[in-house]
């Protein structure tokens, strides 16, 4: 006999599993903002991160195209490709049953028409299981954020420095300085209007941010843009103190991920030169 199917997380209808396991959905981000209950982001590739975050209780989780430097090893987000993010974005949905799951649209899947961008956005939905996904771009991205919109795609729009533009930015460089605030408030309401679920602000001064995040009622969720953003995000790998070398100002390190697994490493390997791993406990008898 075929066993009875649980009921979707969110679904309204009676669910098998606690209330807390109800899966976040686009109006509880927005009440959040209302209540001014800051929440976190977090970036996540994989299924043991994203199943440990979801143990934290992180509410939204995006499977970034910063991928391309974080996993495949690539100096910028440009290489990364829909076909190399979709298996990470079904990794990280299969393995989650509460939080928000968003994709990011990588560089070149997108920027043509909003035709070409509800293609990829489907995909990233039918294929990764996403709810949601992210876009780079100012008021030229307009058309794509009303096509997803439309088609009943949730969009959040990535305002400020957008890492997919390095070239034409001239760098990694904080946006929004000198005259190009006002610039930026626009754009921010230009998408809330078409209908954005939320807004990423990337390295822009706090100030900037802050007065966004005053003037529009879709949630803000800064990196690099101050305190005063209705959320916030980071790289997982730069949070947990995977990466070396120079890290971004916005960063901050809550463990030292890098020294662990390293001195992991160097223990078993250790055991193994000396015979100490596998110890009788490890081993099958007949
Ligand atoms: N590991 C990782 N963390 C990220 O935050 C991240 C990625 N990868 N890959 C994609 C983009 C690239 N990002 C970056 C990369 C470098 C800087 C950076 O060098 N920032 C300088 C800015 C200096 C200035 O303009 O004053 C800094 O010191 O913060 C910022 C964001 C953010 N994203
Ligand atoms: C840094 C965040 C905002 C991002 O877009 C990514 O991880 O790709
Ligand atoms: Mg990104």
């Amino acid at each position: 006999m075929a066993q009875e199917q649980p009921a979707p997380y969110g679904s309204g209808i009676q669910s098998p599993e606690p209330a807390k396991k109800q899966r976040v959905r686009i109006p509880y981000l927005r009440k959040m903002k209302e209540s001014g209950q800051k929440w976190a982001m977090l970036t996540a590739y994989d299924m043991y991160t994203a199943a440990i975050f979801e143990e934290a209780d992180i509410p939204v989780l995006l499977v970034g195209d910063s991928a391309s430097n974080n996993v495949f090893g690539n100096d910028s987000s440009l290489p990364v490709t829909v076909d190399e993010l979709i298996p990470l974005v079904r990794a990280v949905s299969r393995s989650t049953h509460r939080p928000l799951i968003i994709a990011d649209l990588p560089f070149g899947s997108y920027q043509a028409s909003a035709k070409q961008c509800f293609k990829t956005a489907a995909r990233f939905m039918k294929e990764g299981g996403a709810h949601a996904v992210k876009l780079e771009g100012g008021r030229e991205m307009l058309p794509q954020v009303r096509k997803l919109v439309s088609s009943g795609i949730p969009v959040m729009a990535h305002i400020g420095f957008t890492p997919q533009a390095e070239h034409q930015l001239g760098g990694y460089r904080v946006q929004g300085r000198g005259g190009r605030a006002q610039d930026l408030l626009e754009t921010a309401s230009a998408f809330e209007e078409a209908g954005a679920f939320a807004l990423l602000i990337e390295m822009i001064p706090e100030t900037v941010a802050t007065e966004i995040t005053q003037s529009v009622s879709i949630p803000t969720v800064g990196i690099g843009a101050g305190r005063h953003c209705d959320a916030q995000v980071l790289v997982w790998q730069d949070m947990a103190g995977l990466r070396g070398g120079r890290l971004p100002r916005f960063v901050k390190q809550f463990a030292n991920m890098r020294t662990l697994l390293r001195d992991a490493a160097r223990d078993y390997m250790a055991e193994v030169e000396g015979g100490i791993f596998p110890a009788a406990e490890h081993c099958f008898e007949e």
